[in-house]
């Protein structure tokens, strides 16, 4: 058997019993309704409810509770990620009823904790290790997808928005669901982060039975491609790792409303797989009901296809769920016998195709000389050969009289081996054929990205006259600014020497106002503090005189009363009148001249004070006469500084501007250097391409030539043969008669799509970019 196909495997059944659980304890304390005898194989349950005696259960591996969580991944799962290393698909599933640690044996109760963690993380570390240990020369490829069904839904759990995805199927994929985001991943810390992200996603519940019960089936999809870089050879294994949501009693998990909406859901679709198992090994069944649900519909492939297919049946021991984990074990029997075709998922590359075409023309020529053989033997022996212009190719036209004769030849035991192997050379042809046709259409995928290219070209190119064009305005807008700038700075320097004249002026202007004013300001000071001096004293004097005549008069008043009172006494009064009025005289006389005295000093002092005031308003006189040419002066002066602020802001702001656009114009340069670079690689990349194109053309021409000798002369072998309808039938399969070749692309070319779309790839960054 090829290394690539190694004939049909029965699915890998293997069986896990988690320990017992405190509500199973709280019910039936320690109590164990299974048994392990030591081969590891089988598991014995001693039932409690049935007294019909202790039933076996088979598989390929039983773990008791007491497992480790590597060592079930080693025996479990790593075969079947080695597989898929090996191009193979692979799928793991885990089934059971809620709670029996399906999630826990998938994903662990730790993803980061090596003694926790499940199935899944271990796998995702060994694709990555092994990516590493691999040759050099082989480039691998790691996509992660991950998605759920709920309700009879297909959920994207790394992008919600798509919530209904659909099952789609073709000759080269298989099964596969259409639109699912699958994210490259370089590092298994990728890949985690993408798990945890769709875990976050997961549709999960508190039930009864379960603080963290699933309740969707979740897929998870790994895709690894390899290619080899040297023969350009690859291989693409799937790797399905699917958790399904655990098989429940209504009554024991107390669902209601929506949980009791999902838990049916749930109990159906694991019917419907169910009902697939038991059509794939019945012996009975013509119809797998694959598509009765999306989960049988997902798994097609994984149960009884293209895939090796290991299935994790997970079990309480307690004898609260004995019902249950006999329906469980009974499953994992049922789907051991499931018989799966995996194959490796290989590309062909053109030297392997040209070998299997030479080795196709070897053989044919061999049965040709056989065929010749025979047939002189036959007719030597009297047997009637049909002539190959009486066979009609058409069964409906298949003539009865002959059949006799067809019967004849049949029975002829080397001939039936004959039919074979052309049987099996037309079947290889149809392969090649088809090859060739996956080739054709990646020929005519790389003319498309030809023309693609050439767009890309094209509007790269209007990209750069658009951005020379805008450079030539910029620079002419850089231009002018620099005149604009230029001209004002001429005016700012003549306004800004006009200004230091000015101000100089006004510096002097103000240095002679201050001499004067403090001049004017001292003589001012000093007389008016002299005048006031004086005017204190006679002021002072004055009170005094003041003091002194109320004195005098309050005398005299004091003096009359006296007189007044000494009236009798006429003489003395006389004697004392006259003393009195000369006395009085004299005081009058006294008192006049204090009087004139006091008038001169008053109007000396009126004169002192009407000097002072004059003083004064001259003074003011003075001061308002200064302070109109301070103010002119500073009016002008304030003018100016304005001016030459504004003036200093636009020329700061133009020279801000002129060095943006320097900015702008340098950037704009690299921007046309990096674009014309990359418009030289874009031509010669478009040149490579028209020329590979041109050789696989060529190539093509002498393919094609080879392929319709071998049609020809593969029409002329099977010649006496085409009344029977098995080889037709297979030609009909492969579905390829009708289509006319063209061009085979080599390896080397798909390498050359794949360099042309990085190219691609980096010019539109470089564009977005830019
Ligand atoms: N082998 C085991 N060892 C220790 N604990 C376990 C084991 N298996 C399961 N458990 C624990 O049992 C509980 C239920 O397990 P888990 O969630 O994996 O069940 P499930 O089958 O996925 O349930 P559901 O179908 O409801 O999602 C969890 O708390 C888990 O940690």
């Amino acid at each position: 058997m090829a290394e690539d196909d190694n004939g049909p495997s029965n699915i890998r059944v293997i069986c896990r019993f988690r320990p017992i659980n405190d509500k199973e304890k709280e019910l039936f304390a320690d109590k164990q309704v299974c048994e392990f005898p030591p081969d590891k194989r089988t598991v014995i349950i001693n039932s409690q409810i049935d007294s019909g005696g202790p039933s076996n259960f088979n598989f390929d591996y039983v773990f008791t509770p007491a497992a480790r969580q590597v060592d079930v991944y080693n025996i479990a799962a790593k075969p079947t990620v080695e597989a898929v290393m090996q191009g193979f698909n692979g799928t793991v599933f885990a089934y059971g009823q809620t709670s029996s640690g399906k999630t826990f044996t998938m994903t662990g109760s730790n993803m980061s904790d090596p003694e926790y963690m499940g199935i899944i993380p271990r796998m995702v570390s060994t694709v990555f290790e092994k990516i590493e240990s691999s040759e050099a020369k082989i480039e691998f490829q790691v996509k992660v997808g991950y998605c759920e069904i709920y309700l009879e839904k297909i959920k994207d759990l790394l992008d919600t928005s798509k919530s209904n995805l659909k099952v789609h199927e073709d000759r080269t994929r298989g099964v596969y669901i259409a639109d699912l985001t699958e994210e490259y991943a370089s590092s298994g810390e990728e890949v985690y982060q993408l798990m945890k992200i769709g875990t976050d996603n997961r549709e999960v519940a508190y039930t009864h039975m379960n603080a963290g019960s699933s309740r969707s089936h979740s897929i998870f999809i790994l895709t690894i491609t390899q290619t080899n870089s040297i023969d350009y050879s690859s291989k693409t294994g799937k790797l399905y790792l699917v958790d399904l949501a655990g098989s429940e009693k209504v009554g024991k998990t107390g669902a209601a409303g929506k949980r009791l909406e999902e838990a049916k859901n749930i109990n159906k679709s694991l019917t419907m797989l169910g009902n697939v198992i038991t059509a794939l090994t019945d012996g009975k069944s013509s119809h797998v009901p694959y598509r009765d649900s999306k989960l049988t519909r997902v798994l097609q492939d994984s149960l009884g296809g293209n895939s090796k297919t290991s299935l994790i049946v997970t079990c309480s021991p307690s004898p609260f769920n004995e019902a249950e984990t006999i329906s469980t074990l009974r499953f994992g029997v049922r789907a051991k016998s499931i018989k799966n075709k995996p194959k490796v998922n290989r590309e062909y590359t053109v030297n392997e195709l040209k070998l299997m075409l030479a080795q196709a023309k070897e053989e044919i020529l061999k049965k040709d000389r056989i065929i010749a053989t025979m047939k002189k033997t036959m007719q030597n022996s009297g047997v009637t050969m049909i002539d190959e212009k009486q066979i009609k190719t058409d069964e409906d036209e298949y003539d009865e009289e002959i059949q006799p004769q067809v019967i004849d030849v049949k029975s002829n035991e080397v001939y039936s081996e004959l039919i074979i192997e052309i049987e099996d050379l037309q079947n290889k042809l149809a392969e090649v054929t088809r090859v060739m046709q996956k080739h054709k259409n990646h020929e005519d995928q790389l003319i498309l990205e030809n023309e693609q290219l050439h767009n890309n070209h094209e509007f790269i190119y209007k990209q750069i006259t658009e951005l020379q064009f805008r450079k030539a305005q910029s620079e002419d807008l850089l231009r002018e600014k620099e005149e604009v700038v230029e001209k004002l700075t001429v005016e700012n320097e003549l306004l800004q020497s006009e200004l230091n004249q000015e101000i100089d002026k006004k510096l002097n202007i103000e240095s002679q106002l201050n001499e004067k004013t403090a001049e004017l300001e001292s003589v001012s000071k000093k007389q008016i503090q002299r005048l006031s001096e004086e005017k204190k004293i006679i002021e002072e004097k004055l009170a005094n005189e003041i003091e002194n005549n109320k004195q005098l008069t309050y005398d005299i008043e004091k003096m009359e009363q006296d007189i007044k009172k000494n009236l009798n006494d006429e003489k003395k009064l006389k004697i004392i009148e006259d003393s009195h009025n000369q006395e009085k005289e004299r005081w009058l006389n006294e008192k006049r001249a204090l009087i004139n005295e006091l008038n001169a000093r008053v109007k000396k002092y009126v004169d002192i004070q009407m000097a002072i005031d004059k003083a004064e308003e001259k003074y003011k006189a003075l001061e308002n006469m200064m302070p109109d040419d301070k103010r002119e002066l500073k009016k002008r002066s304030d003018t100016l500084e304005r001016n030459l602020e504004q003036l200093n802001l636009m020329y700061h702001q133009l020279v801000s501007q002129k060095s943006m656009l320097k900015v702008d114009k340098q950037v704009c340069d690299r921007k046309i250097v990096r674009l014309n670079n990359k418009n030289l690689e874009h031509e010669k990349v478009i040149k490579d391409q028209t020329e590979k194109i041109v050789k696989l053309e060529q190539e093509n021409e002498s393919l094609r030539e080879v392929i319709k000798k071998l049609e020809q002369k593969s029409r002329m072998t099977l010649g006496p043969a085409t009344g029977n309808t098995k080889i037709k039938k297979v030609i009909r399969g492969g579905g390829d008669n009708s289509i006319i070749f063209k061009t085979p692309t080599s390896r080397r070319t798909l390498s050359a799509i794949s360099e042309t779309h990085k190219e691609q790839e980096e010019i539109e960054e470089d564009i977005i970019n830019n």
